[in-house]
């Protein structure tokens, strides 16, 4: 796995092996509402990292504290071995949001969206050059939007819409890529396109953290997982966090949790399955299952 840089401007300040880095970090919101407590995990460069938790555990909170758009309490956040302003003001963080923060109604082509990845990079005026039509053009092409560049954003599909967020995450050339819930309201076919873009991005070196409910997908496409709950209950490899203790920790009695028996009436057989969404978490011998693609078969080892 190639996990260089893919930007040279990050090799003076950056830590090579660092992603994220968050430690002891708390926000408390101006309505008093302390969200996030005592926050500390790490989320490794070349990772595909799922952050999973019950709605109003603190994702989003977390994610606009990783964008710098809510103050910290106490606490740091690193972002590749350099401080969260920085990496800011470098364009290596891009935020792909959640399909109902976005007013579709806006009159903007699907160009100008992924455009807008660009403007970090241009100067004052904002008047685009022929390098940034041609990151557009590439980061179209990337997530298979080139032939709806000029389509207004509202007259596309959920899967397209999400799709066109993410070319504006390339187009920025950003190395730290937030996603949240980007599988909402995209069939299992778009689901699989945005997945296997995931991992090449993830080859890359790049830092994919994505918030999501959809559990069953999360052992399939993440490699790591870290679980919140108003504070981190467990980050590390899926293997380890992913498993029936600490989601029963995190959802606690949210999730529809189903012990299935064997035919006869014995006793209990050791699967579960836990479902937070659509597509439900099968779990074994208290391990996540995840299900066998054919992508996976072509992939070398
Ligand atoms: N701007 C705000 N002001 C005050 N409290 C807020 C604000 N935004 C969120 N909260 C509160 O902070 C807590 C965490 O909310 P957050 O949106 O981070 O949860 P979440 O895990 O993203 O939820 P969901 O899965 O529903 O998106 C909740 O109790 C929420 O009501």
């Amino acid at each position: 796995m190639n996990i260089q840089p893919a930007r040279a401007d990050i090799d003076q300040a950056a830590d090579p092996a660092g992603g994220i880095c968050v430690k002891q970090a708390t926000v408390t919101y101006r309505s008093g509402l302390t969200a996030l407590h005592d926050v500390t995990f790490e989320v490794p460069r070349g990772t595909i990292t799922a952050l999973v938790g019950v709605n109003g555990a603190g994702k989003s909170t977390l994610f606009k504290a990783i964008m710098g758009f809510v103050r910290l309490a106490r606490g740091s956040i690193n972002l590749l071995g350099m401080p969260v302003k920085e990496a800011l003001k470098r364009n290596l963080v891009a935020y792909v949001p959640q399909s109902e923060d976005v007013d579709w109604n806006f009159p903007i082509l699907v160009e100008d969206v992924v455009m807008m990845g660009r403007y970090g990079h241009m100067g004052f005026t904002r008047r685009p050059k022929a390098a940034d039509r041609k990151a557009v053009e590439a980061a179209l092409a990337r997530v298979d939007m080139a032939g709806f560049r000029k389509r207004q954003i509202g007259e596309l599909s959920g899967g397209q819409k999400k799709r066109v967020f993410l070319a504006r995450a390339l187009a920025q050339d950003s190395q730290v890529i937030l996603l949240d819930e980007p599988f909402t309201g995209v069939d299992v076919k778009t689901e699989d396109q945005i997945i296997a873009l995931l991992r090449d991005l993830r080859d890359e070196g790049r830092v994919m953290f994505v918030s999501t409910h959809n559990l069953g997908s999360v052992p399939e496409f993440c490699d790591r997982c870290v679980l919140v709950k108003g504070t981190v209950l467990a980050y590390g490899p899926i293997e380890e966090t992913f498993t029936q203790a600490n989601l029963e920790k995190a959802f606690g009695g949210v999730l529809r949790h189903v012990i299935l028996h064997d035919q006869a009436g014995g006793p209990a057989q050791p699967f579960g399955v836990f479902s937070d969404d659509e597509r439900p978490l099968v779990i074994h011998e208290g391990r996540a299952t995840a299900r066998r693609r054919e992508a996976d078969d072509e992939r070398p080892e």
